[in-house]
């Protein structure tokens, strides 16, 4: 298991987002995150990533106890996609450059122009390679954050929301490059997202989080009518069609 997470349970103060939290994610995985606004996605993201401390509970990464990682291997092994990402002044190529940190040494090598080279192309964001972040548009800023991430060249990406601000031809095919990057590299790959039906064309894996504990967990046999109802308290039928098993939500 390269992410075992278990019984881990978080507070913001008094307040109880996380309980009884337990899965595990096998090496090269792709898991897709499901749950209501505030069910504690992000949260949870946050913990995996150490932003935030579990106040109960154990999360291992590659069988070694997360809060005793530093934080400097812990970028080495594991990437985040965060759900909001401001630009800056600084340009889409050396943004991307900056996801090199944690392998960086002295300065900045041959190797690692190459690597942000091949993530700029494929992401389709040579164009922009020259222009400052604070000028591209939602979605050009999503692709770079998410282009970081895998110019880290991580075990882990963990990425909340990542297709968010992408026209439907973007999801597809962020959501394709992951899925190759991810299959070709051995990455594992958590992923937050609220678009059943693009998790379940992508996905292996899901994990129904509700009231802060995990409702159910496994492949898309899991992605029910009865399920979708206990969870996001809609009506929806489950269909296949061309070979995707798709969800229609019904109006109440
Ligand atoms: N810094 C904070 N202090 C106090 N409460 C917080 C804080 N951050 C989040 N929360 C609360 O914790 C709960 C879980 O939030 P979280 O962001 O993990 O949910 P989520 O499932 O990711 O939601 P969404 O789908 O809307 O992004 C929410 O009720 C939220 O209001």
């Amino acid at each position: 298991m390269i992410v075992s997470v278990d019984d881990v349970e978080f507070k913001y103060k008094s307040i109880q987002i996380l309980k009884d939290v337990k899965f595990e994610v096998k090496s090269g995985e792709i898991v897709s995150i499901l749950g209501i606004n505030g069910a504690g996605k992000t949260t949870l993201m946050k913990c995996i990533n150490k932003i935030l401390a579990p106040k109960k509970g154990t999360i291992l990464i590659e069988n070694s106890d997360l809060s005793k990682i530093n934080r400097h291997d812990l970028a080495k092994k594991v990437g985040y996609v965060p759900q909001r990402s401001n630009g800056n002044f600084m340009t889409v190529f050396d943004s991307l450059l900056l996801g090199r940190r944690p392998h960086i040494k002295w300065e900045v090598s041959k190797k690692d122009i190459e690597i942000t080279e091949n993530v700029l192309k494929l992401l389709d964001l040579e164009k922009y390679a020259l222009r400052n972040t604070n000028e591209l548009s939602g979605g050009e800023l999503q692709k770079v954050i998410i282009g970081r991430a895998l110019v880290q060249e991580p075990q882990i990406i963990l990425l909340d929301e990542p297709t968010n601000n992408l026209d439907l031809k973007n999801q597809l095919e962020v959501m394709k490059i992951l899925k190759e990057v991810s299959k070709k590299n051995n990455i594992t790959s958590i992923i937050v997202m609220h678009d059943i039906n693009l998790s379940l064309r992508y996905c292996d894996k899901f994990l129904m989080l509700k009231d802060g504990s995990v409702f159910a967990e496994g492949g898309k046999e899991i992605i029910t009518s009865k399920n979708i109802m206990e969870v996001y308290g809609v009506n929806t039928q489950v269909h296949e069609f061309n070979g995707h098993l798709t969800i229609i939500p019904e109006e109440s």
